[in-house]
Order: structure tokens, then sequence, then C-alpha cells
């Protein structure tokens, strides 16, 4: 079991709901579309009507040729009848297709809806991959199920009716044929169990592949740049393997349960082979009627046996619609308790003694206390792992603290509403993301109504503009996926640009390390100038030029302030920032020499 079950765990927000609730759930999204239902539903009673009559005719038309009648009326009867079920069948499936694909389409919009409200710490708990797969294979599945017990209705139906007709023609016959039904009621019944854990798992499994795919598609140029193939190509083989285990097992459980369905319907056979013929030779039995009894059996099975295929693909869709649901139910772990209007933000951030982790284990904030001033300018600097981007995290509001408080403007940041404060919140991360589209396309993203001239203002505003005359088609270059069409230092041109067009209160900027030539940095330097003059901002710096200017520098290590002040009063301290300048900052300067300008710790 360990390999078919590693990594098939629920995820954390993944619940079992009950049948009940699961149905109910179910039929709210339907609710909309009852009357196509009702009319879905109308046309199988009269296609099984329909279907019923062909073996009833049958049988009298048997005994009426027996008798020595005409054949015709017979002929022309089926005929009748089967021009009808078409209708009614075409009809039936036209409107079922129409409420199925409607519901499907009101879920998936529901599921993608809740994906894009789940808070950022979703995102880090939950492989992409794996969400995707609730989106688009579980919708899918769950529509699979709704067209089956259509199916499965209409065949019940016609069991109904050639059973009530053949209680009208032998009531000992019509009895044995009943007998057995409950053998294979609760057979299946006990089937639906097992059925829905290997479903679950199965495709647990499959979105465990799609996570895989997503991560490697993701990361597809670091893996080539290492010579890394063999490794992902290794990595994707047990997965993608067990995947098939899974599956397989799955096969052999659905599998398993039809040879038993079909040896009791096969001594059922037998039974009424034996007694049906008996009667006949006895006198007690029409030849038509015995005709109607042997098709009766097949009818009355056919959907017995399907019940239990088709419970597989139930299972399968209640297991999906389950997993959609629960991707719509995760519940938030940012809570606000309150939305009070938010106004334009002077950007006054004071932490209280905030107590954070990612994990309940593991803490990374402990009693932290910071002040920054409205429209001041902050650097945070420390090692790898100190808490920088942390701390912009906690003020994006992308995770939820612990304990303490976090105020905006001396107000509880879970009091605000939370959109619109987010709107006055401008974050820049490290490699600035663009969307398909333009540049204009992308500079205009926060605000899409801004107008072309506003758009040129922003983009002449980060370092007047020159850099736009050295895309191919200006402002209206297309990005490429992900901007890949750009360079580094003009993806982050544009993400500056971007941040003028938002108008943020606060901008919390996460400075990007990748070099860029000096005609670049100088135009992103003066463009960081512009936008965040008249702005709160918190800076994760990795400039020498940005921590030579900002107001305050904040010195973090293992999630404590361990000294601020502005640079050059920290360089003659001599303490912890000198140390953090040596390792990061010091080869910036222009006068740099290998082995040179080290400043002296304490
Ligand atoms: N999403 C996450 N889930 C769990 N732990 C995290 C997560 N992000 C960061 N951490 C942990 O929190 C601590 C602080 O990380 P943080 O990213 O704030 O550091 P940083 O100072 O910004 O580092 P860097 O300069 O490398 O970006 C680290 O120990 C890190 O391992």
């Amino acid at each position: 079991m360990g390999f078919l079950m590693d990594g098939l765990e629920a995820e954390d927000y993944d619940r079992a709901y009950s049948d009940r609730d699961l149905l109910r759930r179910i039929l709210r999204y339907f609710w909309p579309k009852r009357w196509a239902m009702l009319l879905v539903a109308l046309m199988i009673v009269l296609g099984s009507a329909a279907q019923a009559a062909v073996p009833l005719m049958i049988s009298s038309g048997i005994d009426r040729i027996v008798a020595g009648g005409s054949i015709w009326a017979l002929v022309g009867g089926i005929l009748l009848a089967g021009a009808l079920g078409w209708a009614f069948s075409f009809v039936r499936q036209w409107f079922n297709a129409k409420a199925t694909g409607d519901v499907v389409l009101s879920l998936r919009e529901d599921a993608f809806d809740a994906v894009l409200e789940r808070d950022m710490s979703f995102y880090d708990e939950n492989p992409s991959g794996r969400v995707v797969s609730r989106v688009t294979s579980d919708t899918d599945d769950f529509a699979n199920v709704v067209g089956l017990s259509m199916d499965l209705l209409s065949q019940v139906l016609v069991v109904g009716f050639v059973t009530a007709l053949l209680f009208t023609r032998s009531v000992p016959l019509a009895l044995l044929t009943l007998v057995i039904a409950p053998v294979v009621i609760l057979c299946a019944l006990q089937f639906r169990r097992i059925a829905r854990t290997t479903t679950r798992r199965a495709q647990r499994s499959m979105s465990r592949v799609n996570a895989n795919l997503n991560e490697t598609m993701g990361g597809i140029a670091v893996a080539k740049n290492f010579r890394q193939e063999q490794r992902v190509y290794d990595e994707f083989r047990p997965i993608n393997e067990q995947s098939y285990a899974v599956s397989l097992r799955q096969g052999f459980v659905f599998s398993s349960i039809f040879p038993l369905l079909f040896l009791i319907a096969g001594l059922a056979e037998v039974g009424l082979v034996l007694a049906g013929g008996r009667s006949v030779l006895d006198g007690g039995l029409s030849a038509g009627d015995w005709y109607l009894f042997l098709q009766a059996i097949a009818f009355f099975w056919f959907p017995l046996t399907s019940i239990a295929a088709f419970w597989s693909q139930f299972q399968q869709g209640l297991a999906a619609a389950e997993r959609v649901f629960a991707l719509i139910d995760a519940p938030p772990r940012v809570v606000q308790t309150d939305a009070l209007p938010v106004g334009r933000l002077a950007g006054r951030i004071e932490f209280s003694d905030v107590s954070f982790g990612y994990s309940a284990e593991v803490p990374v904030l402990q009693d932290f206390s910071l002040t920054i001033e409205a429209g001041q300018t902050v650097a945070l600097v420390g090692h790898t792992g100190a808490g920088k981007s942390t701390l912009s995290k906690l003020i994006t509001r992308f995770y939820e603290f612990q304990d303490g408080t976090l105020l905006i403007d001396g107000r509880d940041i879970r009091t605000l509403d939370l959109s619109a404060y987010r709107r006055q919140i401008g974050a820049v991360p490290q490699l600035p993301f663009l969307f398909s589209g333009t540049v204009a396309d992308n500079i205009r993203y926060p605000r899409p109504e801004a107008t072309d001239d506003e758009v040129l203002e922003a983009a002449i505003g980060v370092g007047g503009g020159d850099w736009i005359e050295a895309l191919p088609d200006g402002l209206a270059t297309d990005v490429g996926e992900h901007g890949r069409s750009l360079s580094m230092g003009q993806r982050q041109l544009v993400a500056l640009a971007r941040l003028l067009i938002q108008n943020p209160a606060i901008v919390v900027l996460d400075e990007a390390t990748a070099s860029v030539d000096p005609l670049t940095e100088a135009q992103i330097q003066e463009g960081l100038d512009t936008v965040l003059a008249g702005r709160t901002s918190i800076v994760i710096a990795h400039r020498l030029s940005t921590i030579e200017h900002v107001d305050r520098i904040i010195v973090l290590d293992h999630g404590r302030i361990v000294e601020q002040g502005d640079h050059a009063t920290l360089l003659a301290r001599g303490g912890r920032y000198c140390e953090v300048y040596n390792t990061y900052f010091r080869h910036q300067s222009p006068n740099y020499r290998p082995g040179t300008g080290f400043v002296t710790v304490n």
C-alpha cells in the first residue's frame, strides 16, 4: 500500500460531505434549470413507455400469429414506437446536455472564483496543478454523472413499466423475477463504499501528475540550464506509475462486481426459462407471454447491472463534486472583523507585538514591533530568511498573523475593507509578473479604464520614458508569455509605470537582484525616485544606491530588529549593519576592487 498511497492524502482543506449534504448542494445548482429538467423527466417517461411497448407488442403479436392473424399491425406498431422513442430521446438529450452544460459552467465559475479568493498561504500549501485539476477535470467528472443518472433513470422506468405488465400476466413468474433484486441491490450498495475510496485515490493521483507537470513546465528553463532533464523525468516516472497503479486497482475493483452480478442474473434466467417453459408446455402460459418474460429478464437485469457500472462513475462524480465543493468552501485564513471604508491612506504602519509563523510550530516573528511613519522610505536588510519578505506579506495582508496588532493610520488592519485597502498597496515582486498582451495593457492593469494618455504619462514618468523607444513597437510591443519578450530591466520599468497608474499610498518593493546594464539601472533609479516620492515605502533592499538614500534602514535577523538608522550612522557604528553591508552591498560601490571596501565590524 505504501507506494500506492504516497502523496495521495487529502489536502488540508478537503472534507467529507454526507451524501445528503452533497446531493442537496448539487440540487441547488440544478434548481435554476428545473423546468428544463422537468421536460427531460417527461421525455424519459414517454421514451421509456415507447421502449416498453415493443416487447409487449411482440408478445401479443406472437399470440396473434400463432392464432393465424396478420403480421402487419405488429410491424407498423414497432415502427411507430421506434420513431416516437427516437423523437423523445432526441428532445431529452438536447435539453439534458444544455442544462448540464449550464450547471457545469456555473460550478466551474464558482470554483474559479474560489481559487481567486484564496489567501496566498493557500497557494504555498497547495501545488497549483492540484488546484487546476479541481477546476477542470473534477467539474467534468461531475457533468458525466448527470448524464449517466438520466440514462439510469430512464432504464429504471422501463423496468417499472415492464414489471407492472408482468404482474398482470403471471404473478408467480413476476415474483421470481423480482426476488433476486434485493441481492443485487445489496451487492451494489456494498460496492459503493469501496468504489468511492478507490475513486478518490485515483483523482488525487491524477492531480499529483498534474501538479508535477505544472511545476516542470514552470521551471523548465532552470531544469534545462542545469541539465537536470533526467532528474525531472525520474521524479515524474514514479508519480505517473503510481497514477497507473491506482487506476489499475480502481479498474480491478470496478470490474470485479460484474461477474458476480452476471452470475446472479444467469441463475435467475435459468429459473425463468425452466419455470416459464414448463408453464407453456402445461398450457398455463401462452408462447407470447413466455417471450415477454424472457425479455423482461433482459430489461430487468440490464439497469441493475448497469447500476454497478454506473455506481463507479457516480462515485467518481460525487467524489469530484466533493473535491470542488471543498475548494469552494475552504475557510479563509485572512479574516477581516469589519469592512470599514478606507479613504485615502496617509500610510503610517505600526506593528505592535506581532507574532507570526507560516505554521504554528515554526514562529518567524515574535512580539515584533515597528513603526513606519507616513511618507517614510524604509529599507529592510538582513541575511536570507531573516523575515524581510514576511513583513511585506503581512503589510499586504496576504497572510494572517497570530498575535498582536497591525495598525494602518492608527486603525486595526483587520477592520478595514480589504479590497479598498489592497487597492492602495502597490506590491512589486523581485521578478515582476507581466500578463500576456502589450506593454500598455500591462501598465494599465491596475486601472483598466486608464486612457492611452495616462498610460503614456506613467511610462514617461519612469526614467523619462527613453526606455519606450528601445521597444520594437513602443507601448504596443507584445510582452510574450510572462513578459519573456522583454529584458529583466524592461520588465522592472513596466512594473514601476504600473505602480504610477495605480497610485498607491504604500509601496512594498522587493528589489530585483538581477543586475541590469548601467543605463537601465539609471532609468530604474530615476523611476524609483518618482514612484516612491510622497508614499510610504518598504523596500527589501538589494542595491547600494537604495540603502544610501532611504530615510531608515532596518536590519533584521531571525525575525527581530537588531539595528536601525540611516546608512552613514550605521556604517559608523560598526555593528550588524556593517556585516550585512560587507556581504551584500560593498562590491556594488563604483570604487570597488576585489578584496577592498570592507567596513570594520566591532
Ligand atoms: N511560504 C512559506 N512557508 C513556510 N515558511 C516560510 C514561507 N516563506 C518563508 N518562510 C520561512 O520564514 C522565514 C523568513 O522568510 P522570509 O522569506 O521572510 O525571509 P527573507 O528575509 O525575505 O529572505 P530572502 O532574502 O531570502 O527572501 C524563513 O525561515 C523561511 O524559511
